[in-house]
């Protein structure tokens, strides 16, 4: 049976006709992967790609909780359990006001494929709720994550689905959620990853996706005969994926100039130096404060309101969130002489960027490639856990450079269209065709 392309994303769309980030995402993977499937009828035979875009399970729930000042609030929590074939169900938990069920189906499809491109048998999945946690008290967020585990936790388990953070979740939420299943289960496991490193955390997890990122960065560029020492790096983002993407950068030569949250953008052409960054991870981390306040402290520029694509760079490295990047910033970027985007987020740019970027042939990483850093040690977490010991800083960090080199050489085998290499269906057909081949021995189930 030959594939589809419009015919599959009908039923897609009818099927669930609000969910405009899953149809980006499901549009994204299956045109690129048309080609693949139409050489490889057995897949289309099967319906794969219409099983791996309908979640094995989708868990809704009622968060109610009670703020300072006694008044009680009510949020809604979510789990996508989308695909289990080569392994538990993994992937983060979001906590952002923007938090509905298409964009936690758009993350776990992605994760789905980044999954598989790790190398780990891990399967995919995504949750979070609509909950802000800006300007909320340690004790307001705790009570919010232990009302959100008093569900969560009978849907999720070690062998069965292992969450970890992704916006607006860090250390502190992953401490208060794995309190909760621990105190309800009565049972101290890997059930959550990017844990204290004190309490079964492995050392790099916070690390790992912004370091993994430049790893993928540096790939790309060494495979073309180029090198990140030297390069001016926009940055968008200020938070966990963009401060260690920072910190690699500068480890690795590069000088990143701008950083940016919700409210704008910091542009630093000095370059931001490793004594700059730890006061932006006081900042951010710590006074939980805005990034303007960088620029007031260092008199640099602030962009208000802006993102940093109008900036003149050689690579753009999004790790703020979806479709951060349009078609027009795209245009500006190659204007300005950017010829590399690294994706630190998911899904940072729209399908009007995706094409610029492509038909420019600029060397695009796509997220799933790219940010799959961190998810890979979470992967090298739980293996930890599960043998009950605890790897060294280097021996981690060596096996995330090794997975990270593993999934560039993927991208290059499965993306080679002539002279360029098109990472983005590279990593496609890569991902796929290992969750695909599962699920084809494994029957219709
Ligand atoms: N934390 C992780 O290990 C991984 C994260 N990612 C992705 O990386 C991106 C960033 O995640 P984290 O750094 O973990 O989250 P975070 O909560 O630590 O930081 C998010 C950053 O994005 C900014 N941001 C959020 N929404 C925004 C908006 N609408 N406009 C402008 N800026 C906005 C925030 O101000 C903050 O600086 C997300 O797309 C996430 O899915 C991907 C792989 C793993
Ligand atoms: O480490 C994990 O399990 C989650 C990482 C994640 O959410 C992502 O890769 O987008």
């Amino acid at each position: 049976m030959a594939f589809n392309l419009d015919s599959f994303m009908e039923k897609i769309i009818a099927r669930d006709p609000e969910e405009k980030e899953f149809h980006q995402a499901v549009h994204e993977v299956a045109s690129t992967l048309a080609p693949f499937l139409d050489k490889n009828p057995k897949y289309t035979d099967a319906k794969i790609l219409e099983r791996i875009a309908e979640p094995e399970r989708v868990i809704i729930f009622r968060v109610p909780w009670v703020d300072d000042k006694g008044e009680v609030h009510v949020n809604r929590g979510y789990r996508v359990q989308m695909n289990s074939a080569i392994g538990p169900y993994k992937g983060g938990i979001r906590f952002h006001p923007s938090v509905c069920l298409s964009v936690l189906k758009f993350l776990a499809f992605e994760q789905v494929f980044k999954n598989s491109l790790t190398t780990l048998p891990m399967g995919g999945g995504k949750g979070g709720a609509d909950f802000d946690p800006k300007g909320k008290s340690d004790n307001e967020v705790m009570r919010f994550c232990q009302s959100f585990m008093s569900e969560l936790y009978r849907h999720i388990g070690p062998n069965t689905d292992v969450p970890a953070g992704d916006i607006g979740v860090g250390a502190r939420e992953v401490g208060y959620m794995f309190g909760q299943y621990k105190k309800l289960q009565n049972e101290f496991t890997g059930v959550l990853t990017g844990k204290g490193r004190n309490w079964g955390g492995s050392l790099i997890r916070p690390e790992s996706t912004g370091y993994g990122t430049l790893y993928f960065a540096k790939e790309m560029l060494e495979a073309h005969g180029k090198s990140i020492e030297g390069k001016t790096i926009l940055i968008s983002g200020s938070g966990n994926v963009a401060q260690f993407a920072t910190e690699k950068a500068i480890h690795l030569g590069a000088k990143v100039v701008t950083l940016s949250d919700s409210n704008g953008t910091i542009y630093d052409p000095e370059g931001i130096t490793e004594e700059k960054l730890d006061f932006i991870k006081e900042l951010k981390n710590v006074k939980r404060g805005r990034i303007k306040e960088y620029a007031d402290h260092y008199g640099c520029e602030y962009l208000e309101g802006k993102r940093p694509w109008s900036i003149k760079c050689d690579i753009a490295i999004p790790c703020a969130t979806q479709n951060e990047i349009n078609g027009d910033d795209a245009k500006e970027l190659i204007k300005n002489g950017c010829f590399c985007v690294a994706e630190g987020a998911n899904m940072p740019s729209t399908p009007g960027a995706f094409d610029v970027f492509l038909s420019a042939k600029i060397l695009y990483g796509p997220a799933k490639a790219v940010n799959a850093g961190g998810v890979s040690t979470s992967g090298l977490e739980m293996t930890q856990n599960s043998m009950r010991l605890c790897w060294c800083r280097d021996e981690v960090d060596e096996r995330l450079s090794t997975i990270m080199k593993n999934i560039h050489e993927q991208c290059m085998t499965y993306g080679k269209e002539g002279d360029y290499i098109n990472y983005a269906a590279g990593a496609n057909i890569a991902g796929f065709v290992k969750v695909a081949d599962a699920m084809l021995d494994q029957g219709i189930v």
